[in-house]
């Protein structure tokens, strides 16, 4: 068997068409297009290289874009100044602070911050309660997991009453998607198991799944044995493994790998992410709809 492979810069396209349609209509009834601010703190490569993405995607469908590169040794009283400047921004729809941040500044207190109306990450509480209470009718739905939810629908893939084994339990991809899949609703109705790197037997539980999402950030961790034979292999890890020259541009390039030891996975799996090119592309277009989204929230 080899999978089909379910390309997250194709589906990303059709996304980012439809948010750039959405944005022409709300420009005509208000006069004004969505506004995205995105916060980096520091210099981490990864994190410098999912902004600059996320910057040429909102400019791309036509946001205003504002982009506040903080230095890693911004005090955290500083950035919550900064984010209450945005949440009083009307032009402003989305803000964005880009995650891991610095050791010393509380992550909660900065997301906490954010006020919910413009939260388009999803992460403050009163959103991932919303999302617990309401499932994908939610305000706003975590970027990559909607991105997945997103992904399971345009490719056919049977979601309810499927068994789900989720391996990783972060806020941003783990505990949300697991959420959404086990709710009603369109791509729902899923038996969901949570598992993580700590659980006894991590193979016999992946070995379930009819769909299986890995989040674990460790490069090859599954392997082609832990697939189901024609299971769904929905992989989330971009793993730097090291870095190459680029023939076409002649930079260095980050070599960067999945959760899921892909080629192998590839003969056993019925659909299969790959890495890069799969979620990640997605979890920037959910943002952008996301953003229209607030937007439309806040003005229609
Ligand atoms: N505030 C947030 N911080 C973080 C989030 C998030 O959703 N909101 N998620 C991750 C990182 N992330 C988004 O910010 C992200 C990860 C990967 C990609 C992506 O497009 N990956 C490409 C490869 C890109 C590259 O060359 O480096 C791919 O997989 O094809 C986009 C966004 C943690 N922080």
């Amino acid at each position: 068997m080899t999978a089909e492979i379910i390309r997250g810069t194709e589906l990303r396209e059709t996304i980012l068409d439809e948010v750039a349609e959405g944005v022409i209509k709300l420009k005509e009834k208000t006069g004004r297009p969505p506004g995205l601010v995105t916060i980096l703190v520091g210099a981490n490569p990864a994190s410098l290289s999912y902004v600059s993405l996320k910057i040429k995607t909102a400019h791309r469908v036509g946001f205003k874009e504002v982009q506040e590169n903080l230095p890693e040794d911004i005090s955290e009283a500083d950035l919550l100044a900064l984010i209450e400047k945005y949440n009083r921004d009307d032009t402003i729809d989305g803000i964005l602070v880009q995650l891991p941040l610095p050791k010393h500044i509380d992550e909660s207190r900065v997301i906490y911050a954010i006020d919910p109306v413009k939260d388009v990450d999803a992460f403050h509480p009163a959103n991932v309660g919303r999302l617990m209470l309401e499932g994908s009718s939610a305000p706003f739905v975590p970027c990559t997991p909607a991105g997945i939810q997103e992904m399971l629908v345009r490719a056919e893939v049977p979601v309810a009453g499927a068994e789900v084994v989720v391996v990783g339990r972060s806020n941003i991809v783990g505990k949300p998607i697991a959420n959404l899949l086990f709710q009603k609703g369109r791509a729902a109705n899923a038996t969901v198991t949570v598992v993580h790197t700590g659980t006894r037997d991590l193979a016999s539980h992946c070995k379930r799944a009819d769909i299986l999402i890995v989040a674990a950030g460790v490069p090859n961790l599954v392997r082609p044995d832990w697939i189901k034979p024609g299971a769904c292999v929905i992989d989330v890890g971009v793993n730097r493994v090291g870095e190459r020259i680029s023939e076409k541009t002649g930079k260095t390039v980050a070599i960067l790998r999945g959760d899921v030891d892909y080629d192998a996975a590839l003969e056993v799996a019925g659909w299969i992410t790959p890495v890069p090119g799969g979620v990640g592309p997605m979890t920037i277009a959910m943002l952008m709809k996301n953003t229209l989204k607030a937007m439309e929230l806040r003005t229609v």
